[in-house]
């Protein structure tokens, strides 16, 4: 540390993150040189559907694990406590539905992408929109996420061409050590400098920052249990449900036991996860109390937190910071490598090969160059885009429920509603699309000058941010009932934009010609009413005979209908109401 307070990088430091590129590097190279030597498609995109459960599951957590959650998670947790620690309840159901519903489904009808279920279940047309709805939520999610500079981004491009899925996946494994090893080490160096366990525990427990569970029902309030709770498993959903990076790692698979076993190790990785990045924002309380760098203004938001944190107290222990940023590294390169993958196989499998045909050596090919596209545009971007001052964790987590949301609407109808059809699918996802924008953008605006305040005026960021927040107050007028919409927690994202793409498609299906049971290509629906009946029966009476399928088939839709009917009605009941009592 020089005398302004400057911290700098020790020799050591530079060589930790040196290896951790070179064995990324090398991973890639060795998966490029072994095997089938990355010669077909089907090594480049799905590792011969050969893999093992343990890796899978790392990479699984790898994938939606970036810097964004290590260095988010921490600062939510330092300034508003422990509440945000409950969004591991949403991942039991979160990771048993894509167990028992989504996995079993498309690893039987063996997909090339997930794309592809929906071709088979509707039509082309909806297959080419869920597919470009898919590169536009990977690019933003590739290209938002911090760090991904020319050094990294270039060897995490590279390892991704040359080594394929196997690659990615053995490297995210390599990197999610790297992860666990950096967090742990700060956690055990900082509660070490606040004093030891006992002090830190005192210091956070005092300064109110150990949460009890929030049992509000009011939507609108960030973080609740059921915020968290419940509207963090639509976002599970979304992510370990139905999106192609993971959809691709469950179908790489040997078996589908293997699949659906690994989805189920997801659950303590993430829980391990979870739980070190609290723990860091914990630490980082005890040691700085309500003093925090952000009020002194040695930083500029609450982003660099962290950052801050790892620098000030690891100064004296050369290597630590060095790890740490491999850590972060590491987080992002699985991510990004994961995206770039899936966008190739997706560009390759849903947009080129169906229209062109060319022979394996080709096809391969250009997956690879493909890979180096994408990884190129999302180096290039985060060049151009500079981070928003509001918390990435919040950011990240919007974007997945405004895109992600969608598409798992999409998903739902055609997997539950046998009667949705292929104009149902197009408008339902239109209309998804439409409200997440909606109210991401009107809720991101109308949040805007109150978040400002609180921060520092003398840095560049701010001022652009001032400049731009000044004239949003008087060029928008929020009618009253839409700030209701616009404060809606970004938790409940997922499960907003998703439901409207399900009530939407029922509803332009049901005008259009509901699609007939018989009409629907076998394994595409699942059969919630069998299931649930033969579940019933063999709680009930052990030895029934069960219902033939037409009768469930048709039993469902009668169902669905009286559903949709009954909840009008509430609707206007409700509206009765609240215009006699108002
Ligand atoms: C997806 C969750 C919420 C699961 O805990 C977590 O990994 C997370 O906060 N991710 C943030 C987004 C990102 O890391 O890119
Ligand atoms: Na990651």
């Amino acid at each position: 540390m020089d005398p302004t307070g400057q911290k700098y990088f020790t020799i050591i430091d530079y060589v930790i993150f040196a290896l951790l590129l070179v064995a990324s590097m090398a991973i890639g190279l060795y998966y490029a040189f072994t095997g089938g030597r990355q010669s077909t498609t089907q090594e480049f995109m799905y590792a011969d559907r050969s893999m093992k459960c343990l890796p899978l599951s790392l990479s699984l957590m790898a994938t939606f694990q970036s810097a964004v959650a290590i260095i988010g998670t921490p600062a939510e947790v330092y300034a508003n406590g422990t509440q945000y620690w409950f969004i591991g309840c949403c991942y039991i159901l979160g990771l048993l539905i894509p167990a028992h519903i989504f996995i079993p489904m498309f690893y039987r009808l063996h997909l090339t992408s997930v794309y592809q279920y929906l071709e088979l279940r509707f039509c082309k047309a909806v297959r080419i929109c869920g597919t470009v709805t898919f590169i536009f939520q990977m690019v933003i999610t590739g290209f938002h996420l911090w760090g991904a500079v020319l050094a990294t981004g270039l060897v995490c491009t590279l390892y991704t061409a040359l080594g394929g899925l196997k690659a990615v996946v053995w490297t995210d494994v390599f990197q999610t050590v790297v992860m666990f090893t950096g967090q742990l080490a700060v956690i055990i160096v900082g509660v070490h400098q606040a004093g030891g366990l006992s002090d830190a525990w005192v210091k956070v427990r005092d300064g109110g920052r150990i949460s009890g569970i929030d049992l509000n029902p009011d939507p609108t309030v960030r973080h609740t249990f059921w915020t968290l709770g419940v509207g963090g498993v639509f976002l599970m959903l979304s992510l370990y449900g139905v999106n192609q990076a993971q959809v691709q790692r469950y179908l790489s698979s040997r078996t589908e036991k293997e699949a659906v076993m690994s989805c189920y190790m997801v659950f303590p990785c993430l829980q391990v996860a979870l739980m070190l990045s609290c723990l860091m924002g914990l630490v980082m309380y005890a040691c700085y109390g309500n003093n925090s760098p952000l009020e002194q203004q040695y930083i500029t938001s609450k982003d660099q937190m962290v950052l801050y944190f790892v620098m000030d107290m690891l100064q004296n222990f050369p290597g630590l910071p060095g790890l740490f940023v491999a850590c972060l590294f590491s987080a992002s390169l699985s991510t990004i490598s994961s995206a770039f993958n899936s966008l190739a196989t997706v560009t390759m499998v849903d947009l080129i090969k169906p229209h062109y045909s060319m022979t394996e050596a080709r096809a391969t090919l250009l997956s690879k160059m493909l890979a180096l596209s994408y990884g190129i545009i999302c180096v290039a971007m985060a060049y151009v885009v500079h981070l928003m001052n509001s918390s990435v964790l919040q950011a990240a987590l919007s974007i997945f429920g405004m895109v992600g949301g969608p598409l798992l609407g999409l998903f739902c109808l055609g997997i539950f509603f046998p009667c949705a059809n292929s104009i149902g699918a197009v408008t339902g996802l239109a209309a998804g699309l439409v409200m997440a924008f909606w109210v991401g953008i009107g809720g991101f605006l109308s949040r805007m000058p109150s978040s400002v305040q609180v921060l520092p005026l003398n840095s560049t960021n701010t001022v652009c941010c001032q400049v731009t927040c000044r004239s949003v107050p008087a060029c928008i007028v929020i009618p009253a009932g839409l700030n209701g919409l616009y404060s809606l927690s970004y938790m409940w994202y997922s499960a907003l934009n998703s439901s409207t793409v399900v009530l939407i498609g029922l509803i332009i299906s049901f005008m259009t010609g509901p699609t007939k049971g018989d009409d629907v290509a076998s394994g595409t629906v699942y059969p919630v009413m069998r299931t649930a009946q033969s579940l019933l029966h063999k709680l009930v009476k052990p030895s029934t005979c069960y219902t033939s399928p037409e009768h469930t088939v048709r039993w469902s839709y009668g169902f669905t209908v009286k559903c949709i009917v009954a909840l009008g009605h509430f609707n206007v009941v409700k509206l009765l109401l609240a215009d006699r009592w108002s």
